[in-house]
Protein backbone atom coordinates (compact mmCIF):
# COMPACT_ATOMS: atom_id res chain seq x y z
CA UNK A 1 0.00 0.00 0.00
CA UNK A 2 1.49 3.11 -0.80
CA UNK A 3 1.80 6.21 1.45
CA UNK A 4 -0.17 9.35 1.69
CA UNK A 5 1.78 12.49 0.36
CA UNK A 6 0.65 15.52 1.79
CA UNK A 7 0.29 17.89 -1.06
CA UNK A 8 1.82 21.41 -0.41
CA UNK A 9 -1.57 23.49 -0.60
CA UNK A 10 -2.02 21.40 2.34
CA UNK A 11 0.79 21.33 4.65
CA UNK A 12 2.56 24.53 3.39
CA UNK A 13 6.44 24.42 4.10
CA UNK A 14 8.33 28.10 4.22
CA UNK A 15 11.63 28.37 1.80
CA UNK A 16 13.41 28.01 4.60
CA UNK A 17 11.99 24.74 5.70
CA UNK A 18 9.84 25.68 8.35
CA UNK A 19 6.50 25.24 9.07
CA UNK A 20 3.78 27.75 7.42
CA UNK A 21 2.65 29.91 10.59
CA UNK A 22 4.92 28.74 13.63
CA UNK A 23 8.05 29.26 11.63
CA UNK A 24 9.75 26.65 13.55
CA UNK A 25 11.93 23.70 12.10
CA UNK A 26 11.30 20.10 13.09
CA UNK A 27 15.07 20.19 14.64
CA UNK A 28 13.72 22.40 16.65
CA UNK A 29 11.12 20.63 18.43
CA UNK A 30 10.94 19.42 22.02
CA UNK A 31 9.12 16.91 23.32
CA UNK A 32 7.98 18.84 26.15
CA UNK A 33 5.99 22.44 25.59
CA UNK A 34 4.51 25.16 27.65
CA UNK A 35 1.73 26.88 25.30
CA UNK A 36 0.73 30.75 26.38
CA UNK A 37 -1.53 33.23 25.39
CA UNK A 38 0.13 36.13 25.37
CA UNK A 39 3.81 36.38 23.15
CA UNK A 40 5.16 38.49 26.08
CA UNK A 41 4.55 35.48 29.08
CA UNK A 42 7.14 33.31 26.95
CA UNK A 43 10.05 35.73 28.18
CA UNK A 44 8.42 35.03 31.48
CA UNK A 45 8.78 31.29 31.25
CA UNK A 46 12.00 31.66 29.32
CA UNK A 47 13.49 33.53 32.68
CA UNK A 48 13.29 30.13 34.36
CA UNK A 49 15.18 28.12 31.84
CA UNK A 50 19.03 27.00 32.10
CA UNK A 51 19.90 27.72 28.54
CA UNK A 52 18.11 29.11 25.72
CA UNK A 53 18.76 27.71 22.12
CA UNK A 54 16.37 29.35 19.87
CA UNK A 55 14.20 32.44 19.57
CA UNK A 56 11.47 33.01 16.75
CA UNK A 57 8.65 35.25 16.43
CA UNK A 58 5.60 35.04 13.66
CA UNK A 59 2.54 36.85 14.36
CA UNK A 60 1.47 35.81 17.65
CA UNK A 61 3.45 32.91 17.80
CA UNK A 62 6.98 33.33 19.77
CA UNK A 63 8.74 30.53 20.63
CA UNK A 64 11.91 30.32 22.74
CA UNK A 65 13.46 26.82 22.84
CA UNK A 66 15.83 25.93 25.51
CA UNK A 67 16.60 23.53 28.75
CA UNK A 68 14.95 23.97 32.39
CA UNK A 69 17.39 21.61 34.88
CA UNK A 70 19.04 20.19 31.67
CA UNK A 71 15.61 18.64 29.97
CA UNK A 72 14.82 20.50 26.29
CA UNK A 73 11.76 22.61 26.71
CA UNK A 74 10.57 24.96 24.90
CA UNK A 75 7.62 27.61 25.29
CA UNK A 76 5.54 29.15 22.52
CA UNK A 77 2.59 31.72 22.40
CA UNK A 78 -1.07 30.65 20.53
CA UNK A 79 -2.48 33.67 21.21
CA UNK A 80 -6.18 34.53 21.66
CA UNK A 81 -8.91 32.09 20.56
CA UNK A 82 -9.98 28.43 19.53
CA UNK A 83 -9.31 29.29 16.54
CA UNK A 84 -5.25 29.91 16.81
CA UNK A 85 -5.42 25.90 18.88
CA UNK A 86 -6.19 24.40 15.43
CA UNK A 87 -3.39 26.00 14.02
CA UNK A 88 -0.72 25.40 16.63
CA UNK A 89 -1.36 21.85 17.09
CA UNK A 90 -2.05 20.81 13.59
CA UNK A 91 1.26 22.50 13.08
CA UNK A 92 3.43 21.24 15.79
CA UNK A 93 2.11 17.57 15.12
CA UNK A 94 3.08 17.99 11.64
CA UNK A 95 6.81 18.98 13.04
CA UNK A 96 6.73 15.57 14.95
CA UNK A 97 5.25 13.40 13.15
CA UNK A 98 5.65 14.33 9.58
CA UNK A 99 8.62 14.14 7.20
CA UNK A 100 8.92 17.44 5.93
CA UNK A 101 11.40 15.94 2.83
CA UNK A 102 9.13 13.42 1.74
CA UNK A 103 5.46 15.05 3.18
CA UNK A 104 4.91 11.42 4.36
CA UNK A 105 3.68 10.40 7.91
CA UNK A 106 6.25 8.84 9.95
CA UNK A 107 6.16 5.26 10.94
CA UNK A 108 6.83 6.08 14.53
CA UNK A 109 4.85 8.12 16.70
CA UNK A 110 5.78 10.74 19.00
CA UNK A 111 4.01 12.00 21.67
CA UNK A 112 4.12 15.62 22.50
CA UNK A 113 3.75 16.91 26.31
CA UNK A 114 1.60 20.07 25.69
CA UNK A 115 0.72 22.34 29.15
CA UNK A 116 -0.94 25.43 28.72
CA UNK A 117 -0.78 28.48 31.49
CA UNK A 118 -3.44 30.76 31.46
CA UNK A 119 -5.65 33.18 32.92
CA UNK A 120 -9.61 32.42 33.39
CA UNK A 121 -12.68 34.23 34.70
CA UNK A 122 -14.31 32.07 37.40
CA UNK A 123 -18.04 30.96 37.45
CA UNK A 124 -18.76 30.34 41.09
CA UNK A 125 -17.98 32.51 44.34
CA UNK A 126 -15.64 30.22 46.12
CA UNK A 127 -13.00 30.61 43.58
CA UNK A 128 -11.05 33.82 44.08
CA UNK A 129 -8.83 35.61 42.10
CA UNK A 130 -5.14 33.79 42.31
CA UNK A 131 -6.51 30.05 42.30
CA UNK A 132 -4.89 27.95 39.44
CA UNK A 133 -7.79 26.34 37.82
CA UNK A 134 -6.69 22.52 35.53
CA UNK A 135 -9.57 22.03 33.06
CA UNK A 136 -10.11 18.51 34.22
CA UNK A 137 -12.98 18.39 31.63
CA UNK A 138 -12.82 21.31 29.15
CA UNK A 139 -15.90 22.07 27.30
CA UNK A 140 -15.85 23.67 24.00
CA UNK A 141 -17.91 26.23 23.01
CA UNK A 142 -16.00 27.05 19.67
CA UNK A 143 -17.29 23.98 17.47
CA UNK A 144 -13.17 23.33 16.21
CA UNK A 145 -13.43 19.59 16.58
CA UNK A 146 -16.50 19.26 15.50
CA UNK A 147 -14.79 19.41 11.91
CA UNK A 148 -12.76 16.48 12.73
CA UNK A 149 -13.69 12.88 11.98
CA UNK A 150 -13.56 10.79 15.05
CA UNK A 151 -14.62 13.59 17.13
CA UNK A 152 -17.49 11.47 19.36
CA UNK A 153 -15.13 8.95 20.19
CA UNK A 154 -13.17 11.61 22.76
CA UNK A 155 -15.67 13.37 24.22
CA UNK A 156 -18.45 13.14 26.45
CA UNK A 157 -21.51 13.17 25.10
CA UNK A 158 -23.72 12.45 27.85
CA UNK A 159 -22.21 15.14 29.53
CA UNK A 160 -23.08 17.57 26.34
CA UNK A 161 -26.96 16.26 26.34
CA UNK A 162 -27.03 17.01 29.41
CA UNK A 163 -25.73 20.43 29.52
CA UNK A 164 -27.57 21.64 26.46
CA UNK A 165 -30.67 20.61 28.07
CA UNK A 166 -29.70 22.20 31.13
CA UNK A 167 -28.89 25.55 30.02
CA UNK A 168 -31.05 25.73 26.83
CA UNK A 169 -28.51 25.62 24.56
CA UNK A 170 -28.92 27.85 21.48
CA UNK A 171 -29.47 26.24 18.50
CA UNK A 172 -27.88 29.18 16.71
CA UNK A 173 -24.38 28.11 18.73
CA UNK A 174 -22.04 25.53 17.16
CA UNK A 175 -22.94 21.82 19.05
CA UNK A 176 -21.06 22.40 22.45
CA UNK A 177 -18.41 19.13 23.26
CA UNK A 178 -16.68 18.15 26.15
CA UNK A 179 -13.00 16.54 26.18
CA UNK A 180 -11.01 15.50 29.15
CA UNK A 181 -7.12 16.76 30.31
CA UNK A 182 -4.58 13.73 29.82
CA UNK A 183 -5.13 12.21 33.54
CA UNK A 184 -1.52 11.21 34.37
CA UNK A 185 0.07 15.21 33.40
CA UNK A 186 -3.00 16.11 35.39
CA UNK A 187 -2.09 14.24 38.67
CA UNK A 188 1.91 15.14 38.06
CA UNK A 189 1.13 19.04 37.84
CA UNK A 190 -1.84 19.47 39.50
CA UNK A 191 -0.83 17.43 42.71
CA UNK A 192 -3.20 18.64 45.87
CA UNK A 193 -2.93 22.40 45.44
CA UNK A 194 -4.68 22.69 41.97
CA UNK A 195 -8.45 22.62 41.55
CA UNK A 196 -9.77 20.25 39.23
CA UNK A 197 -12.06 22.39 37.20
CA UNK A 198 -14.90 22.08 34.08
CA UNK A 199 -13.57 24.82 32.05
CA UNK A 200 -15.55 26.58 28.87
CA UNK A 201 -13.59 27.45 26.10
CA UNK A 202 -15.40 30.69 24.24
CA UNK A 203 -15.65 31.64 21.25
CA UNK A 204 -15.24 35.41 22.57
CA UNK A 205 -14.37 37.19 25.18
CA UNK A 206 -17.54 39.51 25.56
CA UNK A 207 -20.89 38.41 24.41
CA UNK A 208 -19.63 34.60 24.36
CA UNK A 209 -18.54 34.73 28.02
CA UNK A 210 -22.02 36.97 28.96
CA UNK A 211 -20.45 39.99 28.76
CA UNK A 212 -22.10 43.14 28.10
CA UNK A 213 -21.06 46.30 27.62
CA UNK A 214 -23.25 48.37 25.11
CA UNK A 215 -24.29 45.13 23.17
CA UNK A 216 -27.36 43.02 24.80
CA UNK A 217 -26.85 39.51 24.50
CA UNK A 218 -29.28 37.01 22.77
CA UNK A 219 -29.51 34.65 26.09
CA UNK A 220 -28.86 36.99 28.98
CA UNK A 221 -29.93 33.95 31.67
CA UNK A 222 -26.92 31.61 30.25
CA UNK A 223 -24.15 32.17 32.96
CA UNK A 224 -26.54 31.69 35.80
CA UNK A 225 -27.55 28.71 34.47
CA UNK A 226 -24.29 27.21 34.03
CA UNK A 227 -23.26 28.30 37.21
CA UNK A 228 -25.95 25.88 38.68
CA UNK A 229 -26.12 23.36 36.61
CA UNK A 230 -23.89 19.97 37.86
CA UNK A 231 -22.43 16.92 36.12
CA UNK A 232 -21.87 13.80 38.85
CA UNK A 233 -22.69 16.68 40.87
CA UNK A 234 -19.52 18.80 39.81
CA UNK A 235 -19.98 22.82 38.36
CA UNK A 236 -18.76 24.55 35.95
CA UNK A 237 -16.14 26.37 37.45
CA UNK A 238 -14.52 29.07 34.66
CA UNK A 239 -14.07 30.73 31.36
CA UNK A 240 -11.09 30.56 28.83
CA UNK A 241 -10.81 30.62 25.31
CA UNK A 242 -8.71 27.40 24.10
CA UNK A 243 -8.74 24.66 26.69
CA UNK A 244 -11.16 22.61 25.16
CA UNK A 245 -9.44 22.10 21.02
CA UNK A 246 -5.78 22.10 22.85
CA UNK A 247 -7.43 19.00 24.64
CA UNK A 248 -10.10 17.49 21.93
CA UNK A 249 -7.15 17.90 18.84
CA UNK A 250 -4.50 16.74 21.40
CA UNK A 251 -6.54 13.16 22.14
CA UNK A 252 -6.87 12.65 18.38
CA UNK A 253 -3.64 13.46 17.52
CA UNK A 254 -1.88 11.07 20.36
CA UNK A 255 -0.74 13.59 22.38
CA UNK A 256 -0.36 14.61 26.19
CA UNK A 257 -2.71 18.28 26.99
CA UNK A 258 -3.72 19.91 29.90
CA UNK A 259 -4.24 23.56 30.68
CA UNK A 260 -4.11 25.28 34.40
CA UNK A 261 -5.21 29.28 34.15
CA UNK A 262 -4.98 31.53 37.03
CA UNK A 263 -7.82 32.94 37.96
CA UNK A 264 -8.41 36.93 37.40
CA UNK A 265 -11.82 37.73 37.30
CA UNK A 266 -14.82 36.51 39.37
CA UNK A 267 -18.02 36.59 37.25
CA UNK A 268 -20.18 36.10 40.35
CA UNK A 269 -18.38 38.28 42.76
CA UNK A 270 -17.78 40.58 39.69
CA UNK A 271 -14.08 41.02 41.16
CA UNK A 272 -11.29 41.13 38.57
CA UNK A 273 -7.28 42.14 38.89
CA UNK A 274 -5.28 43.41 36.23
CA UNK A 275 -2.65 42.73 38.14
CA UNK A 276 -2.11 38.88 37.93
CA UNK A 277 2.01 39.13 36.49
CA UNK A 278 2.75 37.46 40.57
CA UNK A 279 0.46 34.47 40.39
CA UNK A 280 1.13 33.74 37.11
CA UNK A 281 5.01 33.79 37.77
CA UNK A 282 4.15 31.70 40.67
CA UNK A 283 2.05 28.95 38.52
CA UNK A 284 4.79 29.09 35.74
CA UNK A 285 7.81 28.18 38.39
CA UNK A 286 5.90 25.40 39.83
CA UNK A 287 4.25 23.95 36.11
CA UNK A 288 8.25 24.04 34.69
CA UNK A 289 9.39 22.08 38.53
CA UNK A 290 6.41 19.26 37.94
CA UNK A 291 5.81 18.36 33.97
O1 LIG B 1 -4.10 34.51 29.30
P1 LIG B 1 -4.39 33.64 28.12
O2 LIG B 1 -3.45 32.49 28.06
O3 LIG B 1 -4.38 34.40 26.82
O4 LIG B 1 -5.86 33.03 28.33
C1 LIG B 1 -7.06 33.75 28.43
O5 LIG B 1 -6.95 35.16 28.21
C2 LIG B 1 -7.36 35.52 26.89
C3 LIG B 1 -8.50 36.51 26.96
O6 LIG B 1 -8.17 37.62 27.71
C4 LIG B 1 -7.77 34.21 26.22
O7 LIG B 1 -6.70 33.73 25.44
C5 LIG B 1 -8.08 33.33 27.40
O8 LIG B 1 -8.04 31.96 27.16
O1 LIG C 1 -12.87 36.25 32.22
C1 LIG C 1 -11.87 35.88 31.59
C2 LIG C 1 -10.56 36.17 32.04
C3 LIG C 1 -9.50 35.74 31.28
N1 LIG C 1 -9.73 35.08 30.13
C4 LIG C 1 -10.98 34.81 29.69
O2 LIG C 1 -11.15 34.21 28.62
N2 LIG C 1 -12.02 35.21 30.45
Amino acid sequence: MSTKKIQPSEMIINPDGTIFHLHLLPSQLTDRIILVGDPGRVNMVAEFFDTKTFEVSSREFHTIGGTYKGKPIMCLSHGIGPDNIDIVINELDALANIDFATREVKPEHRTLTLVRIGTSGALQPELIVGTPVIAAHAIGFDGVLNYYAGRNEVCDIDYQQAFCDYVHWNPLWAKPYVVPADKELVERIGRDDMVRGHTISAVGFYGPQGRELRLPLANPDLNSRIEKFRYNGEPVTNYEMESAPLQGLSLLLGHKAMTVCSIIANRVSTNATPNYKTAIHDLIKTVLERI
